[in-house]
């Protein structure tokens, strides 16, 4: 069966799953009219019922009765919470309740459709295609070669129209210099969409004005002249979502199972990675195992409530990052405002459509990677900080303990890297710190981790990588970074070299802690032995 026609029949089979519960529900909702009057308790259980059900039965098609669940509701919270009951009150609640049996029959016309569900994707592997319109020669030249050797491919273009109407092309870069050039103005820029391709735009000011265009044509990246190249290349990684990430994982929180495994079919089937949890005593756990980067979380369960299990969250200082959006029928803003003051981050309204759903979460779940991202790497490289990479080192070596394969990690580290700072300045220093990270970065494999580990010192974690593999590739890294030249501000060219300790988690005695001391130790021995080479842990150099 097709995909797309296997999703309708799974849906399908949750409403029928949905059609049969709801005569239940009806059946318990008229037993509870009938007790208004009789049973304490009644009228509060009869609540919380209409509620559920305002926010389930939309979601299922039943968009009427959902809307008449909502209004029966409202009378209902609005009698709890009057001083005394009325009799008046309580029998036309009754009897409207009973008349809903009626709106069963309301389903055809206001069934969810079920749409195609457009997702942007993430296909990794693939080259991705940069159209430049870029009319400085030198820019220009630089962005090709730079993007070039991040395995980018780059067109170039001499006006807006060529560039848009361009075949295949993944993300633009258009520059805006010389000042009061009127290129965003242009009409394609205008009539660009959320179905364009994403535009970073160059620009030789950085204003406000030069901003508010570039956002107004949809921009999602500024760069002023000089262009930090390595900052613009890891913005492009990061609107291709290539960062080591993988498809979104969301947990949805829900006591109802039906409603819960609906959202997560209409969620996994644009590709995200779903897990649901009905019972909240399994909270912690399964934040740990599943890891979430968005939590859809019910306002109202039947121990607990939304904002209670938030704040449980949140007393863990791991998952603050974690966007925690309630789904619920409450309409009411003051509520949701006093949901929001304890914990939480955002409110959908049930019954929502498929496309709202999925775009919420996807735009969640892409912002919260993107600023993870951001505080895990470091300014100046873009790389891993040292308590992340750090984090690889112990996953990785975990990982190939279990799968019995190599692994191997480097600790690179800049020679004499104190007289560079001292004869050609400091930030002649900061740009052999980043051209190494770009060398390495270019050099090493996707599913490599790189990170700066301290001032002038990386550590790469090589996941199924040999020692001696490891080391024939460092070592050419090694002899490619010192045929770089770089030149001072006053223009003096100069050379730099590093050394590098290897160890393998394949090399005998090996344990998982020992791996960075190991590597350390190598590259204490390469640094004592002259400098400019790469040592393997536990093997002497001359
Ligand atoms: N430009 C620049 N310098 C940095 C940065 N972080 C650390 N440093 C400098 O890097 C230098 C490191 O020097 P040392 O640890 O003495 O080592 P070295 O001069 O590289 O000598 P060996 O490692 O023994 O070859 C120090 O002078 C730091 O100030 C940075 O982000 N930018």
């Amino acid at each position: 069966m097709h995909e797309s026609e296997q999703l309708v029949a799974q849906l399908a089979a949750l409403e029928e799953r949905f059609r049969q519960r709801l005569h239940d529900e009806l059946d318990e909702l008229n037993h509870l009219a009938d007790h208004l009057h009789r049973t304490p308790g009644a009228l509060q259980d009869l609540r919380d019922r209409l509620h559920k059900l305002a926010g389930s039965a939309g979601t299922f098609g039943y968009a009427v009765l959902g809307e008449r669940c909502r209004e029966l509701e409202q009378r209902a919270q609005a009698e709890l919470d009057a001083p005394h009951r009325s009799s008046a009150v309580l029998n036309s609640l009754a009897e409207a309740t009973h008349h809903l049996n009626q709106l069963l029959e309301h389903t055809p016309d206001a069934r969810t459709e079920h749409q195609r569900l457009d997702t942007p994707t993430t296909d990794e592997g693939d080259q991705r295609h940069i159209g430049l319109l870029v009319a400085d020669d030198q820019m220009r030249e630089q962005l090709e070669r730079t993007l070039g050797s991040f395995g980018y491919q780059t067109s170039c273009f001499d006006n807006p129209t060529t560039l848009h109407q361009a075949d295949h092309i993944d993300a633009m870069i258009v520059d805006t210099s010389p000042p009061g050039s009127t290129l965003l103005q242009d009409p394609v820029f205008r009539q660009r969409d959320a179905q364009s391709p994403p535009l970073l735009v160059i620009s030789s000011q950085d204003n406000f004005t030069g901003r508010l265009h570039a956002v107004r044509v949809g921009a999602i990246g500024f760069f002023t002249k000089p262009v930090d190249l390595p900052m613009l290349e890891s913005r492009l990684e990061r609107c291709f979502n290539t960062l080591q990430g993988g498809p979104f994982r969301v947990l949805i929180i829900d006591d109802d199972t039906e409603l819960s495994a609906r959202y997560a079919l209409v969620l996994s089937s644009a590709g995200m990675m779903v897990d649901t949890l009905s019972d909240p005593q399994q909270l912690l756990d399964k934040m740990t195992a599943f890891s979430p980067e968005v939590v859809l979380m019910d306002l109202s369960m039947p121990q607990y409530s939304g904002p209670e299990l938030a704040q449980v969250i949140r007393l863990n200082d791991d998952w603050l990052r974690v966007p925690i959006v309630y789904l619920s029928a409450e309409v009411n803003a003051e509520r949701q405002m006093s949901a929001l003051l304890k914990a939480g981050d955002d409110f959908i309204t049930k019954p929502i459509s498929d496309s709202a759903l999925l775009t919420t979460v996807y735009a969640r779940a892409q912002r919260a990677r993107m600023v993870s991202e951001a505080l895990a790497r470091d300014s100046l490289t873009g790389l891993l900080k040292h308590a992340d990479i750090k984090e690889q080192v112990e996953i990785e070596a975990e990982r190939a303990l279990r799968t019995r394969s190599p692994l191997t990690v480097a600790m690179i580290d800049i020679d004499r890297f104190k007289s560079v700072n001292d004869r050609y300045g400091h930030a002649s220093g900061d740009s052999v710190i980043r051209a190494l990270s770009n060398l390495l970065r270019q050099r090493l494999r996707k599913i490599d981790r790189l990170g700066r580990y301290g001032g002038e010192e990386f550590v790469a974690v090589l996941p199924g990588c040999s020692e001696d593999d490891a080391f024939s590739i460092l070592d050419s890294i090694r002899q490619a970074f010192s045929a770089v030249q770089f030149s001072s501000t006053q223009g003096k060219p100069f050379n730099c070299t590093f050394s590098a300790g290897i160890s393998s988690c394949m090399a005998p005695g090996w344990n998982n802690s020992a791996l960075l001391e190991d590597a350390d130790r190598a590259l204490y021995q390469a640094k004592e032995s002259g400098r400019d080479r790469v040592c393997k842990a536990g093997v002497s150099s001359n």
